[in-house]
């Protein structure tokens, strides 16, 4: 008889929140999605208003709940994975935040790194969390919020307040308020977590001025979590994975072995490159981190993030209106040879790495009278592929060079993108067939803890590949094409005015 479990993955990405009805086979049985609203209050800011993170989690949670019954399947347990580093203080009295959630994106606390940093604590910080000095992270986030809400630094002193990364803050929503967790990989997001340790860390907190009574407990990736209180959702449910976005997108890939990698094109792109047992210290500014912790054990990770991918994508059209629909741009960079010699870099809110400049805004080179959308929606998806190989570029620095690329996220359903990436990386790029790699992660890890799952071999062997590109560019074209990128990202990080 088939087995009629299933498991719903929360997956609260940057610009929707969804919910997938996974069967205990791994395949999707439903999904739900609604996007909400990105708020910009000034040049180089991000945040949510958490009460739309939450109604829209809420929304698609309940809706997929309902699919599941529909279809004859019961759910079993909750996964939830998430947006990772963005950043809410809340009540703990009333549940609501203090302040809009400051998102990943956002570079508000620029000052506050590179006075940190003058300070000569850089190396203190990556020494101890893996990670930069960067407004990205959400230490700085956190204090910000902090100092500047009227009374919050004194609230936070009489224990009022809490601090969660998104995962945390829906599952104190989620249970009525009773359970204040986050996992190892949001953890270890927020620059206040040893890698090593897996702990928060006082010495870090102190220097990034976040009070201890903020802080969530830190619990593994497969874990009991908490349930569900019935009032929200109509039933207990318990949620038993947690992991950050890229984390989980890193387990749906079954990057298991050193040396498996992925690369997820959601807002932005994100390669993790599973490095075993040991932590690995980037000579090249990417970022050691987490790729899960399982039975106590942790499995670490060498990251690249960069924060505009899909976004340039959006900006096309949302921002300039050039097209209606985010799939048109397969079609318009095909339309054209080239881009006509135009670069975009879209440094919208800085660059990540391997630069992690801060204060870099986007520009166009090359623009000509004959420019026409095409070529800007091609410029745009060439750079998306651009700026991964900068990603590669450092980790060949740091002595890995991958063989094979495994992709997922919204872009990648783009054939024209995922054909040049290859060309542009001079390796296979394989596409699965679940592209939800990130809610699959996650429900993955929330079956493990249930048992549905004995180990996460069960995840390796349900991977299946939809489709892999090989590269055909001729050496002399990569290189011509990458030598005027480097050049347009050299210009880009001049300041002007
Ligand atoms: N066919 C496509 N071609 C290019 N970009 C796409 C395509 N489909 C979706 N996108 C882009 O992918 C992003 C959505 O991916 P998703 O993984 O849902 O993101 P997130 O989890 O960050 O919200 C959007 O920025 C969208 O513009
Ligand atoms: O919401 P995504 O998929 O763009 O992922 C956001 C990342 O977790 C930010 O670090």
């Amino acid at each position: 008889m088939a087995d009629s479990r299933a498991i719903v993955a929360i997956d609260q990405g940057t610009t929707s929140s969804r919910a997938i009805v996974f069967r205990a086979d791994g395949s999707i049985a439903a999904v739900a999605q609604r996007e909400f609203r990105q708020i910009y209050p000034a040049s180089g800011w991000v945040e949510h208003d958490p009460e739309e993170i939450w109604s829209t989690t809420l929304a698609v949670t309940r809706e997929a709940i309902d699919a599941a019954a529909a279809a004859g399947l019961r759910v079993a347990a909750l996964g939830i994975t998430n947006q990772r580093e963005t950043t809410i203080v809340w009540d703990r009295e009333t549940g609501r935040a203090i302040h809009n959630a400051i998102v990943w994106q956002d570079r508000r606390t620029a000052g506050v790194c590179a006075r940190l940093r003058e300070d000569g604590l850089e190396d203190l910080v990556t020494d101890r969390t893996g990670l930069l000095l960067d407004p990205y992270f959400s230490a700085t986030k956190a204090a910000w919020i902090l100092d500047h809400v009227d009374g919050a630094r004194d609230r936070a002193a009489r224990g009022e307040l809490a601090f969660g990364t998104v995962d945390s803050f829906l599952m104190w929503r989620l249970t009525g308020g009773r359970v204040h967790v986050t996992d190892a990989t949001n953890a270890a997001r927020t620059n206040l977590c040893g890698l090593v340790s897996g702990e928060w860390d006082d010495e870090l907190l102190a220097i990034f001025q976040v009070p201890p009574s903020l802080l969530p407990e830190i619990r593994d990736c497969a874990a009991d979590f908490g349930e569900t209180d019935p009032s929200v959702l109509g039933h207990r449910l318990p949620v038993l994975g947690i992991a950050g976005d890229q984390q989980a997108a890193a387990v749906g890939q079954a990057c298991f072995r050193p040396g498996d990698i992925k690369s997820t094109y959601g807002t932005g792109c994100f390669v993790i490159l599973n490095t075993g047992d040991t932590p690995v210290r980037s000579h090249n500014r990417l970022l050691g981190t987490l790729c899960y912790r399982i039975g106590g054990k942790s499995t670490y990770a060498l990251e690249g993030a960069i924060f505009v991918s899909g976004a340039v994508v959006q900006w096309l059209r949302d921002g300039l209106g050039v097209i209606e629909r985010a799939a048109e741009t397969e079609h318009l960079a095909r339309s054209v040879e080239d881009t006509g010699g135009v670069y975009l870099v879209p440094a919208f809110t800085g660059l990540g790495a391997p630069f992690w400049d801060a204060e870099a805004r986007g520009a166009m080179f090359g623009v000509t009278r004959d420019t026409g959308r095409a070529h800007l929606a091609r410029a745009a998806l060439e750079a998306v592929a651009y700026q991964t190989r900068d990603l590669f570029r450092a980790m060949a620095e740091d002595g890995v060079k991958p063989g094979t690329l495994r992709v997922d996220g919204g872009m990648a359903a783009n054939n024209w993108l995922m054909q040049f990436l290859a060309d542009i990386l001079a390796i296979p790029v394989e596409r699965p067939v679940v592209t939800e790699t990130t809610a699959l992660g996650a429900a993955a890890l929330a079956a493990l803890q249930a048992g549905i799952y004995g180990s996460l071999d069960d995840v390796a062997s349900s991977w299946a590949l939809d489709r892999r590109f090989e590269p055909s560019m001729t050496p002399a074209t990569r290189r011509r094409l990458l030598s005027g990128w480097d050049a347009a990202v050299a210009r880009t990080r001049i300041r002007i005015g």
